[in-house]
């Protein structure tokens, strides 16, 4: 499972809400050469290991997380880790699309600027223009740029998270069922998006849909009571399941 290419390496991760573990004992590679899916049945623990990858846990006063989490090498837990900086490396796309209530270019805008990534308003004009074109948005909305982000479209806001996560030159980015609240149309216009995007950064979705999980991943991880049962190449993970609740789950048995 080592894998040397591997943005994030996690090992032996554990999440506690309370007294209640949610993960045990998780490891992973997540490496920009593929697309990882996470799927498995409801509450078995897909969006807490995905939130862990940017310590989006500690916004959860009850939760825990031990094992150890590596960015490039670095420990995300480590005294020299800034948690602002991180999440930035490791940007994030939610369920529902949640643009600032601000034009679309200040909601592309704002991360670059806090983060120093321009100097100059042309600087950011560039970083604008090129977040919208990377995320299939910048000819729907180039000419409507201070019109406010929330009058989009849900497809289209779920560009604009995604083009906002990009402005700041992620590492990962994490998707959690970034499609499902959106319509077929919208949907596919994020797949291909997915698609475009991998190799240039390392993705993980989690998803609902195993026609999802087979069209945009071509690794997948197969998770039940926080445990990680299965994980390899998405094909055989769909047509040659090892593990028998693997098998179970992709035949509709349970989930
Ligand atoms: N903030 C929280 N406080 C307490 N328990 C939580 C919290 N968030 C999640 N849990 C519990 O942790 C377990 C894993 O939840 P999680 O949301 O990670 O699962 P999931 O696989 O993503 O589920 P779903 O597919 O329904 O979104 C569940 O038992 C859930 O009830």
């Amino acid at each position: 499972m080592a894998d040397e290419n591997a943005k994030i390496r996690a090992r032996d991760v554990c999440v506690y809400y309370g007294d209640k573990q949610a993960i045990d004992h998780v490891s992973i590679d997540i490496s920009p050469d593929y697309v990882t899916a996470f799927i498995g049945p409801s509450g078995c623990g897909k969006s807490t290991f995905l939130r862990c990858f940017n310590r989006m846990n500690d916004t959860i006063p009850s939760a825990r997380v031990t094992g150890l989490i590596e960015l490039e090498g670095d420990d995300i837990h480590g005294d020299r880790m800034d948690v602002v900086q991180l999440r930035a490396r490791v940007g994030m796309v939610f369920q529902k699309p949640n643009p600032f209530p601000k034009s679309i270019y200040e909601n592309i805008a704002y991360g670059p600027k806090i983060h120093g990534l321009a100097e100059k308003k042309a600087d950011l004009d560039v970083i604008v223009e090129r977040s919208l074109t990377r995320a299939g948005l910048w000819d729907e909305v180039k000419d409507r740029l201070e019109d406010s982000g929330t009058a989009l479209s849900g497809g289209q806001q779920q560009r604009l998270c995604i083009a906002r996560a990009i402005a700041v030159d992620p590492e990962v980015i994490l998707m959690d069922e970034p499609a499902s609240a959106l319509d077929p149309i919208a949907t596919a216009k994020i797949e291909e998006l997915i698609d475009e995007l991998s190799g240039r950064y390392a993705i993980v979705i989690v998803t609902h849909s195993m026609q999802q999980a087979a069209r945009v991943s071509q690794r997948t991880a197969f998770f039940h009571l926080g445990k990680m049962v299965e994980y390899g190449p998405t094909s055989e993970i769909f047509t040659n399941p090892i593990e028998e609740r693997t098998k179970d789950y992709i035949t509709g048995r349970y989930g």
